[in-house]
């Protein structure tokens, strides 16, 4: 089975009024040009954790530290796992948020984070992720390979459990 993470950095926004998450603008790869958390693949014996942290790292160069988890994620693709997601969330880093050749970063508030440029279903269960609540969710996708090509058909979602 494919395992994939997402890591959400979070911030005191700089009006120190409300919140920010480091979003990154994909560049390459599953969801190209669309908006979306550092993560990727784990690699074989990687943890989800670090994966997250590995993927943080080269992605946009941010060291991340006492990841939380906030989610996992099944996306099915004509009825069969295509992959699980593991989602994090942190408030611990070090560096700055660099461009790479996979990933533009950006701090957005969380109030305008856009989800007309993201995955279809990112906006069921990221404003969530995003308060501090926990989810475990099934999203379903009909239409061949590549996923980020396939249609969105249906989803379930529980919240508040142990992920
Ligand atoms: N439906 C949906 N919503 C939100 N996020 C995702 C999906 N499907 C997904 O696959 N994802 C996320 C999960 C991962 O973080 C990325 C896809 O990562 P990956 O398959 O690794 O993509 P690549 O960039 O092509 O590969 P590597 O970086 O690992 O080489 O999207």
């Amino acid at each position: 089975m494919l395992e994939t993470t997402l890591c959400f950095p979070l911030r005191d926004s700089d009006s120190n009024v409300g919140r920010d998450v480091l979003l990154i603008e994909k560049r390459r790869g599953l969801g190209e040009g669309w908006y979306n958390g550092p993560g990727g693949k784990c690699e074989p014996g990687e943890t989800p954790p670090e994966c997250a942290i590995r993927e943080t790292r080269e992605e946009v160069g941010l060291e991340v530290t006492a990841l939380e988890k906030a989610g996992e994620l099944t996306f099915l693709l004509d009825g069969d796992t295509h992959s699980v997601c593991h989602v994090f969330r942190t408030r611990s880093f070090t560096g700055e948020p660099t461009a790479s050749d996979e990933a533009h970063p950006e701090w957005i508030a969380i109030e305008d984070v856009p989800y007309d440029r993201m995955w279809d279903d990112d906006h069921l269960w990221l404003p969530g992720v995003l308060e501090g609540r926990t989810v475990v969710g099934e999203f379903r996708f009909e239409g061949g390979e590549p996923l980020d090509e396939a249609e969105f058909v249906a989803h379930d979602l529980e919240w508040d459990v142990s992920v």
